[in-house]
């Protein structure tokens, strides 16, 4: 065992994620948790729910949430770092209420979220901090003392993110038949969400000329693609293109579509494709559903080769990486200067997001930010 670590001030880290069904009664109630109040038309919830029954009602995210825990557990024990780790969802069991209340009995006072979300913009960063502000406020109702609550810094950039998908990527490349495995594009993918918050993503000097949002999934996208072209010899083209809309047709989201792109390749004549999966943690089922089924079927009507890399899951530089930010944070919280790591053109995130960070359609009040009611 190395030396203690110390993450003073901090006496817990909060694992916080989006959850997902674990059975077929599940589909639809936590389909209700998910879209309630946010206007997504009935036939594309009923499509989603097909999406869950296909794989039995079960979503892989809480499963891939346990073993990310379990290996946190194991980094933060055997480098000696005295944190315990709690694991809260916003939209399904173990629900983030019932975890922070876990929390003030347990008496943590100063806690740490990690988000399994590594990019700004509303549903990405300001929605997790909304719904924290409302369990800290039902806890604050129930009577009991809520605890301070920090958001570590979005970490798209840091290698420990970044290095495990370029791994992915060559092994995808491996994985293609060999004539076609210099000619394969790239094909970057992330979540779809609308243009008007897109654009309103990140800091407020980020809205308007495209927002945050695309600018750091365009970082991430290059380093990716520089380095595996630094690996291979060879220069592939590459796209960042999106997935998974949701929403009224006639309002604009980021475009274009995976399955639109693989069509628009294939007639370009690209012998191949591999979809990376920039915009994920994990393989939840977006990833399952939205690239494995579908857009793999689309590529196999068009008779076009196709395979899709892997998220990061727990592979140990990611939670090496929690280990270090957590260390990070830690010391600036108590006023020793660190260097934070970051790769790309952008630096690394701020700790604190500013006021007017990701703005909602609808403000509400948010925790862990400069426009935290909390302290
Ligand atoms: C940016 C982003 C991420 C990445 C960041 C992050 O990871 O948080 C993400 C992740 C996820 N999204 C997920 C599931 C869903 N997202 C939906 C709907 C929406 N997502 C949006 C955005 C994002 N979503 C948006 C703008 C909507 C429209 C409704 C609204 O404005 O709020 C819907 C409703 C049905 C539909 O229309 O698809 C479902 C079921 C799951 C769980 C998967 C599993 O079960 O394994 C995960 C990890
Ligand atoms: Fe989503």
């Amino acid at each position: 065992m190395s030396e203690a670590l110390d993450p003073t001030p901090y006496d817990a880290l909060l694992l916080l994620s989006f959850g997902g069904p674990e059975g077929p009664d599940d589909v639809v109630p936590f389909l209700e948790n998910v879209t309630r109040g946010r206007g997504i038309p009935k036939e594309r919830l009923k499509e989603v729910g097909q999406h869950y029954f296909l794989f039995g009602g079960v979503s892989p995210i809480n499963d891939q949430n346990r073993t990310l825990l379990d290996a946190l557990r194991k980094d933060f024990a055997v480098h000696g770092l005295d944190l315990p780790v709690y694991w809260g969802n916003r939209n399904w069991a173990p629900y983030l209420t019932d975890t922070l209340r876990e929390l003030v009995r347990d008496g943590r006072r100063r806690v740490l979220v990690l988000a399994t979300s590594a990019y700004a913009s509303y549903s990405g960063c300001r929605q997790y901090r909304e719904d924290l502000a409302a369990a800290l406020a039902t806890l604050r109702d129930e009577g009991l003392d809520v605890p301070r609550v920090d958001k570590l810094r979005h970490y798209f950039n840091h290698p420990g993110f970044v290095r495990p998908m370029i791994d992915g990527v060559l092994k995808s490349l491996a994985d293609l038949p060999e004539d076609v495995r210099d000619g394969a594009h790239l094909a970057f993918t992330t979540h779809s969400i609308p243009t008007s918050a897109a654009d309103t993503s990140g800091p407020v000097e980020a809205h308007g000329d495209g927002g945050a949002y695309v600018r750091q999934h365009l970082d991430v996208a290059r380093l990716v693609a520089a380095a595996v072209r630094e690996e291979t010899g060879v220069d592939r083209p590459w796209q960042l293109v999106y997935q998974s809309r949701s929403g009224a047709p006639h309002i604009p989201w980021l475009e274009p579509d995976i399955c639109d792109h693989l069509e628009e390749r294939h007639a370009a004549g690209a012998p191949a494709v591999v979809m990376v999966p920039i915009g994920f943690v994990s393989d939840h089922m977006e990833v399952l559903y939205d690239l494995d089924t579908e857009a793999t079927a689309k590529a196999a009507e068009l008779g076009l080769p196709v395979r899709r890399s892997a998220t990061v899951g727990a592979d140990p530089r990611f939670t090496a990486t929690v280990r270090e930010l957590v260390l990070e944070r830690a010391a600036t919280e108590s006023g020793r200067a660190l260097t934070p790591c970051a790769l790309g053109a952008l630096g690394p995130s701020h700790d604190l997001c500013p006021v007017g960070c990701c703005p909602a359609r609808t403000p509400k009040p948010a925790a862990a930010g400069a426009d935290s009611p909390y302290a």
